[in-house]
């Protein structure tokens, strides 16, 4: 083997290791929640060194070099940050990063229920909620989105946790909430928020805009195109000034970063296994859109892994 094959050679061996590996990221994961560890970082108030950390976990001082080196490797994941604390004679300390903030439980973006669902998938409303909460971070970007609006219809909108968030940032929106009837079944609403227990591909009420927050990547082309059609129903009475408002995946290989695709493509592979879903480049996007009748669309990727699509008559 010459110098360079070789050279491959180890990449690709590291390459294949490091996947091969790579289901101990969740596990450790889900380990340093059921530790509490995000929740007493948050709770000391400024970076804790590896002795308190230890002390607070109630774990015998001998496993410290274990918690050492968890917790390098959640660093080394981007999960903690590691500083070399200025007071301790430069002991290490670990502080939050814009991750694990996610992970406190007191927090209003908290996501550790997307985290639990994982590993034992049988809570999806209280997931779709913690996801939900989001919302209000997208809304604060997307005002000229929503404010004409004097009614929308959230189709597969769960529980409700978004429409709330929408009635209550836009107080003129009258706001009606689309799911199967059991899942709305026993909810109460206000008097400008209404539940609707019924089927989507069915029929969904009129309204001056439909929004599908996380529905469209659950169905396949063919059932994307039905629901779509029975949004454009729904919009008909305001003419070409109706619109439809997605919140999905768009994927991007080009101009996303690494880190972005892959949320993606891990999310298209779980659609496929859970639901034979998928998650869209915009070409499979515009597609369903001329399918379902729909003549323009409008793409703003101001929000994360998700992009929020407007569609128009
Ligand atoms: C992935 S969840 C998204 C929930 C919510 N939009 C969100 O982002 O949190 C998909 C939703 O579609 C609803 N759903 C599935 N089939 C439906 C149907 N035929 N008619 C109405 N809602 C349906 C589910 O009950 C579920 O609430
Ligand atoms: O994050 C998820 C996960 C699922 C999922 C995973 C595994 C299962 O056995 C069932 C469901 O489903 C999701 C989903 O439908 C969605 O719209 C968003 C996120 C997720």
């Amino acid at each position: 083997m010459d110098n360079q094959n070789a050279i491959e050679f180890f990449e690709g061996q590291n390459l294949l290791y490091m996947q091969i590996f790579g289901n101990l990221r969740p596990v450790c994961l889900m380990w340093a929640c059921e530790l509490g560890i995000p929740d007493i970082i948050s709770n000391h108030g400024k970076p804790i060194t590896l002795l308190e950390l230890v002390s607070a976990l109630q774990i015998p001082p001998s496993k410290v070099g274990f918690v050492k080196r968890f917790m390098r490797f959640l660093a080394h994941n981007r999960i903690f940050d590691i500083h070399e604390s200025q007071e301790d004679h430069h002991e290490l300390a670990y502080a939050l990063t814009p991750a694990s903030k996610l992970l406190v439980n007191d927090s209003i973006h908290c996501l550790s229920p997307m985290l639990q669902f994982m590993t034992d998938p049988c809570n999806f409303f209280l997931v779709m909620a913690s996801d939900s909460r989001m919302v209000d971070l997208v809304l604060k970007n997307c005002t000229s989105i929503f404010e004409e609006l004097d009614s929308i219809v959230d189709v597969g909108g769960g529980t409700g946790t978004t429409a709330r968030i929408i009635c209550e940032t836009f107080p003129k929106l009258k706001c009606v909430v689309l799911d199967l009837p059991h899942v709305v079944a026993n909810l109460t609403g206000s008097n400008r928020l209404s539940f609707v227990g019924s089927d989507m591909f069915k029929s969904i009420p009129q309204a001056d805009a439909v929004l599908l927050k996380w529905v469209l990547h659950d169905w396949n082309e063919e059932n994307c195109i039905k629901i779509l059609k029975r949004c454009k129903d729904s919009i008909s009475s305001k003419g070409n000034r109706g619109k439809i408002i997605i919140i999905d995946a768009v994927i991007n290989e080009k101009l996303d970063d690494q880190d972005k695709t892959q949320t993606k493509l891990c999310m298209d592979i779980a659609m496929m296994i859970a639901f034979n879903g998928n998650e869209r480049t915009e070409e499979e996007w515009k597609q369903l859109f001329i399918g379902a009748g729909f003549q323009h669309y409008k793409i703003y990727h101001t929000f994360g892994f998700r992009s929020l699509i407007e569609v128009y008559p």
